[in-house]
């Protein structure tokens, strides 16, 4: 049989640029290179300064085959650029929003790879920083002084016809540290333009964003919207006041999530009193308003967010008054803390936060640069890629358009189908954690592939070479299993229990694992415990690159199938000691 070549890979992580190199801009501006600071999904967080100048800002770089950054460059092109932002401040006599601008954006080429860069202002420190730092909570009156901020930001993106889709602490950022009235809102990887959304869910849309917060229309499979981004702020809110949601140890399971969610918003707002209890009713008033304005909004409508600045400023306030009637009990300061405390509701819901000098604690970026990071949708979706008119940018003299760039992305020799689905290709996940991006949308096709091949293997069961994880129960229990690609001897089952009380589970994925995988990192098994688990399973390699419902269907079987299995061996071993599955 020939042979299949592995599938040539499309994210890369960037090479790492020294500082000091220095970048030509468009706009004849050099940029230079600073320390790498933090990385994302693929790509590497410099610092850089523009020559002749000491300003610090963030210079996101990864190589120009990848697709995530391309989709935030094309955001910030059509909707972020400085002048665009200060013309809507003009417009709605605002000082300051909550959103990041585009610097500058282009390519440039480092030990003959040709990179993709984009500068935008450096902040002080993430939200998700923060809540951690506060043992994993933020006070109610912090939450809504970040939501007054977010909200804002969300108006802009709104009446750009972008919804954000993906609002979380790990995308905010404090322009200044612990300030949270200059919570900025970044992270651009998921924004939809709204413009062509129809009300109609697609399966393989289902449970985009990150599953904790998500929205109910985004679990159905619709595409972002406004209402949407909400609800997503009214779930983050929870969280971040109560430290929880009722559905975070589902986080595995998107449809229980998604059915958890339906019965909490049909349960408003008795629901939300069970789990924000002695907060200010003022504060559960708003959150709850969040929902019913986000309910009633028609998906394709524009939500009522002058009715939202009005309940957060209130809740700010109200929020307020509980903390300064606390310090009034501590510190027997009453007039004192109450003016102060008004003071503060005033600066927070009024005042725009005045330009700050960004300092970054050395704990910070320690904390930025261990932090797993969120494995991002991969592509560009290809009807946003269609509409894309995107300005030229060059480095080094050499000009560029970004939309030629983008096609660039997949080899023009294959097939539109073909370069779909490798545009596509999952991209390889860190260890699963909390509140993790997804998007199906954006791997579906790859998915809708891999499902095919997999109807057509399943059908001509002679070419299947089933998965086996190893089984030692002695062996590491915090290593991935062990997969191996050998002809499985079993029955059609293709379960096997191998001598010396280890076992093999045989999946039908053959089509799932290229050969590498079989001399791969994963040398050692994991314990049956572990292996029984749907968590853990859903981390081998070919299990995971199946959409979500098959995915979860798999997990089962094997599940099943090894109980079963481990059940008979049990028995067995009661009956002869040397049992040979
Ligand atoms: N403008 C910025 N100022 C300060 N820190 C930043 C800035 N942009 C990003 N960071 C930090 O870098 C880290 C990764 O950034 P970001 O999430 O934007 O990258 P990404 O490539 O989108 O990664 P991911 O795939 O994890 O979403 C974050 O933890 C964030 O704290």
């Amino acid at each position: 049989m020939p042979q299949k070549k592995p599938a040539k890979k499309l994210h890369e992580l960037a090479p790492e640029v020294k500082a000091g190199f220095k970048i030509d801009d468009i706009s004849k501006r050099t940029f230079i290179v600073g320390k790498q600071f933090a990385t994302g999904g693929f790509g590497r967080i410099h610092t850089c300064t523009e020559q002749g100048k000491s300003q610090e800002m963030v210079m996101k770089i990864e190589p120009s085959t990848n697709g995530p950054l391309l989709t935030e460059v094309v955001v910030f092109n059509r909707i972020l650029k400085k002048e665009m932002i200060d013309t809507y401040k003009k417009n709605k006599k605002i000082q300051w929003i909550g959103l990041p601008h585009l610097i500058a954006n282009g390519y440039f080429t480092y030990n003959s790879e040709k990179m993709r860069y984009m500068i935008i202002p450096k902040y002080a420190m993430s939200l998700e920083g923060a809540r951690e730092a506060n043992g994993g909570k933020l006070s109610a009156k912090d939450s809504m002084v970040v939501a007054n901020c977010i909200i804002g930001a969300l108006e802009y993106l709104h009446d750009s016809d972008y919804a954000h889709a993906d609002v979380k602490a790990a995308n905010i950022l404090l322009e200044k540290q612990g300030v949270y009235s200059t919570s900025v809102l970044v992270d651009f990887g998921l924004a939809h333009r709204t413009t062509n959304n129809v009300d109609k869910p697609d399966k393989k849309r289902a449970h985009n964003g990150t599953c904790i917060f998500t929205s109910t229309d985004a679990h159905r499979g619709n595409n972002p919207s406004f209402r949407g981004d909400v609800e997503i702020l009214a779930y983050n809110l929870i969280m971040w006041i109560s430290g929880t949601l009722p559905w975070l140890a589902l986080e595995s399971s998107p449809d229980k999530v998604f059915e958890a969610k339906q019965k909490f918003v049909a349960g408003l707002p008795g629901t939300l009193q069970n789990v924000l209890t002695s907060q200010p009713a003022a504060v559960t008033g708003c959150i709850s308003t969040m929902f019913d304005v986000s309910m009633k909004t028609q998906y394709k409508d524009k939500v009522d967010m002058e009715k939202l600045k009005k309940v957060v400023a209130g809740a700010i306030q109200s929020a307020s008054g509980a903390v300064s009637k606390e310090s009034k009990t501590t510190a027997k300061t009453p007039k004192k803390v109450t003016r102060k405390a008004k003071e503060e509701v005033e600066d927070d819901v009024d005042d725009e936060p005045k330009p700050k000098k960004k300092v970054e604690t050395k704990s910070e970026k320690t904390k930025k640069t261990v932090r797993p990071k969120t494995p991002k949708r991969i592509e560009t979706e290809e009807d946003e890629e269609d509409e894309m008119e995107l300005p030229t940018s060059s480095t080094n003299g050499k000009y560029k358009d970004e939309s030629d760039e983008e096609e660039e992305l997949i080899p023009r020799s294959t097939t539109r189908s073909a370069r779909a689905a490798a545009r596509s290709q999952p991209r390889p996940q860190p260890s699963i954690r909390l509140g993790v991006t997804t998007s199906t949308a954006s791997s579906s096709r790859a998915a809708r592939k891999i499902e095919q091949k997999y109807k057509r293997l399943s059908t001509n069961k002679s070419s299947l070479v089933p998965v086996s994880i190893a089984d030692s129960d002695d062996d590491d229990d915090d290593a991935p299993p062990a997969v191996s690609t050998e002809p499985s001897t079993s029955s059609a089952g293709g379960t096997k229990r191998s001598s010396g009380g280890g076992g093999e589970i045989a999946l039908k994925t053959p089509a799932l694992v290229a050969p590498a995988i079989k001399k791969a990192k994963y040398k050692s098994g994991i314990s049956s415990a572990t292996k029984a688990s749907p968590t853990e399973l859903r981390r081998v390699p070919g299990v995971r690159n199946f959409p979500k419902g098959r995915r979860t269907m798999l997990i089962k079987e094997t599940t099943t199938k090894y109980q079963e299995k481990r059940a008979a061996t049990e028995t067995n071993h009661d009956d002869s000691s040397s049992s040979d599955l």
